[in-house]
């Protein structure tokens, strides 16, 4: 036995919906998962993960499968989402952080100047090994459906590492980035070396697709994201084309203004929170690139509105199934993660909706 099968004979995804829907495609229906469907809205994740740190749980492969394939099991979603974080390649670099229950990433020394972006480490391939070991069990364990790797945007890690914690405003961020911009450009670029190098990690190991996250991204305005994030963001996006041909989704929260500048980084697919309807996405977008193919979108159920009863459920579904038909593809999904107080039955209601109600004969 070799530990390395060739790709192409490992599982059969020509017909997986979500790279089908990636790819501007037919897919006998529309494919469905969710950002943070592993994870604490689920009992079973709350008894694996029990006396486990978060970030020791990301290294430990056995744990990161099964987490993984939690959601796969119990909702029948279209997709895994490989279980990491996206503090994690900086954790395993040596970067001291540590992720704290119910608060999010805090680092120990925050970056100030240029002296720390110098000693910021960059990662090596090794330190990641744990989750390359996942990635393969992941895919012998997943059959037909396409496992997504995923990492942080170097403006989102810049921040966490600048501000030393989740911030509302963002204010020390902003600040190097209008006060030092040789700094905060010398910071993207290793950050963005380190991204690179996470997804040539899971890459090499076999993911499907991959996600980008840029979760704040939307605190930008259009200029400074143009300025000061676009081109680290659109490095990222070049380098993994030249690695690999697997489709590519770039999401953020409140990156309404942004969804054009943020589909010229070079994404397949583009994820939207729930604040810009998929109709007016897709126009936003498309103006971006008026040349390209009708763009592909990925969301966006408002994540509170899974408390609000089935009904309202069900009619929010149908109206985002009825907007993304405006796309060249829908990967229905939230708009932005799973509340840990969600119902998990709920979320495996709206598998199925969206399962019956586009179904193609
Ligand atoms: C900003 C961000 C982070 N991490 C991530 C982002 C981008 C996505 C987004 O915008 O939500 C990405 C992430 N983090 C996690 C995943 C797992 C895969 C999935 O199911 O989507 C993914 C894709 C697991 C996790 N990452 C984290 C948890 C909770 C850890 C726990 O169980 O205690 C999980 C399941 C911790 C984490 N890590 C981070 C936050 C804000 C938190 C939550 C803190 C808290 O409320 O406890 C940083």
């Amino acid at each position: 036995m070799t530990n390395s099968a060739p790709v192409s004979t490992r599982r059969d995804l020509a017909d997986a919906p979500l790279l089908v829907a990636a790819r501007g495609g037919q897919p006998r229906h529309t494919p469905v998962w969710f950002m943070r469907q592993a994870g604490r809205s689920l009992p079973e994740y709350r008894r694996a993960r029990e006396g486990t740190p978060m970030l020791q749980a990301c290294l430990t492969p056995d744990l990161v499968s099964e987490i993984t394939l939690q959601p796969v099991r119990r909702h029948g979603v279209d997709a895994a989402i490989l279980f990491s974080d996206i503090v994690l390649p900086l954790y395993a670099a040596g970067v001291g952080l540590d992720i704290v229950a119910g608060t999010g990433p805090v680092v120990s020394n925050p970056i100030e100047g240029p002296a720390d972006v110098s000693a910021l480490p960059s990662l090596d391939a090794g330190q990641v090994e744990p989750v390359a070991e996942a990635v393969r069990l992941l895919v012998s364990e997943l059959g037909s459906t396409p496992l997504i790797g995923f990492a942080g945007a170097p403006f989102t890690l810049a921040s966490y590492l600048v501000e030393g914690g989740p911030s509302r405003n963002h204010e020390r961020t902003k600040a190097l980035m209008h006060s030092d911009p040789k700094t905060w450009h010398a910071l993207l670029e290793k950050l963005a070396d380190t991204t690179l190098e996470f997804l040539r990690v899971q890459i090499g190991a076999g993911v499907d697709a991959i996600q980008l996250f840029d979760s704040w991204a939307g605190a930008l305005s259009l200029r400074d994201y143009r300025e000061f994030v676009l081109p680290h963001s659109r490095r990222i996006f070049e380098g993994v084309a030249e690695l690999s041909d697997i489709p590519k989704i770039h999401f953020g929260v409140g990156t309404g203004e942004l969804l054009g500048a943020m589909r010229t980084a070079g994404p397949d697919v583009v994820g939207v929170d729930w604040r810009v309807p998929l109709d007016t996405a897709v126009a936003r977008l498309g103006a971006a690139e008026p040349e390209s193919a009708k763009p592909v979108v990925q969301g966006n159920l408002d994540p509170a509105v899974l408390f609000a009863g089935w009904d309202a459920v069900e009619r929010e579904v149908h109206r985002i199934l009825a907007e993304g038909r405006e796309a060249g593809g829908h990967i229905f999904n939230l708009g932005h993660g799973v509340l840990p107080t969600t119902d998990p039955e709920i979320l495996t209601r709206v598998v199925e909706l969206v399962h019956t109600t586009t179904a193609q004969r």
